[in-house]
């Protein structure tokens, strides 16, 4: 059986029993490491598990599934991955190689960020497309993830905007052969997303400004770490946001679209500053 569970999204001890009775008797146990990271390492899940894990990077989850699979048609082969297997990132490609190969599989379900962000207290049902805003290099600066926000906006929906991991191949390698990392993975923070986007804000054309685009002043909530012992909630406008600390990694940012007054309500727990409280006021009188 090849088996793909979800590790939830703090540290180790979010695996469901299910997942962790898989993961004791599995033949082999591969630990998905490009798409998302908890708060804790490969070792403390190895110590917490009792088992030794294999990390599983792009090129082989993507091009060496012979190579992952192998054995699934009489052992048990275990696929963790951080979330939900099926959440955000979804790994629906491993499964249907894996019915192609013949094999039988099973999904063991978890937390992900995209149900775990109903923690800011925005209703999940009113949410629109989740979109990833990725890190900006001096000559490709995309913006296509502001237009998505837009379109959300307009509907009145709001956006869970997942923020990008950039880990080079040889970072991967390095971790997997127990070799020092040269070049630390990087995350990109809320504080930078909303430069991002205060930039492309900046760089239209201001006559062609409508409702649903984005100030200084639109509220927008952060998050770091859901899940952890040490996770971070804040609600503060976008230009208070480019200054905010939200600590070490992950981080996702909210642009809410129309807000019922009982999500003002529980989002003013989050406020960072009395503008955003006051704004959040007039919500919850609405
Ligand atoms: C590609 S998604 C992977 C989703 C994962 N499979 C799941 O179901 O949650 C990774 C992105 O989700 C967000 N994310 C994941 N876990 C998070 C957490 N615990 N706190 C805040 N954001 C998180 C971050 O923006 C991160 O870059």
């Amino acid at each position: 059986m090849f088996y793909l569970v979800g590790l939830g999204l703090g540290d180790a001890t979010d695996i469901t029993v299910k997942g962790l009775e898989i993961v004791r008797k599995a033949k082999r146990v591969y630990l998905e490491a490009y798409t998302s990271i908890l708060t804790v390492g490969k070792e403390a899940l190895e110590a917490f598990y009792g088992r030794e894990i294999i990390l599983a990077d792009r090129d082989m989850v993507e091009q060496a599934s012979d190579e992952l699979m192998a054995d699934a048609d009489t052992d048990d082969i275990a696929f963790l991955v951080v979330g939900d297997p099926l959440g955000a990132t979804t790994h629906t490609d491993l499964i249907l190689r894996a019915v192609e190969k013949g094999l039988q599989y099973k999904v063991v379900h978890n937390a992900s960020i995209m149900n775990a962000i109903g923690c800011c207290g925005l209703q999940l049902y009113n949410y629109g497309e989740t979109v990833s805003i990725v890190f900006w290099e001096k000559d490709w600066q995309p913006e296509s993830f502001y237009d998505k926000i837009l379109i959300n906006r307009e509907r009145g929906m709001h956006t869970l905007c997942l923020l990008d991991i950039k880990m080079k191949e040889q970072t991967i390698e390095n971790l997997m052969k127990g070799r020092p990392i040269y070049e630390p993975p990087r995350f990109l923070s809320a504080s930078q997303a909303c430069q991002q986007l205060l930039e492309i804000v900046k760089r239209r054309d201001a006559d062609k400004v409508t409702d649903s685009d984005l100030t200084p002043d639109t509220v927008c909530v952060a998050v770091a770490r859901v899940g952890a012992s040490d996770q971070k909630i804040a609600a503060a406008t976008l230009a208070e946001m480019c200054d905010l600390d939200m600590g070490s990694p992950l981080h996702s940012l909210v642009i809410p679209g129309h807000m019922h007054p009982l999500e003002g309500e529980m989002l003013k727990l989050f406020a960072v500053s009395d503008r955003v409280r006051e704004f959040l006021e007039v919500v919850e009188k609405r």
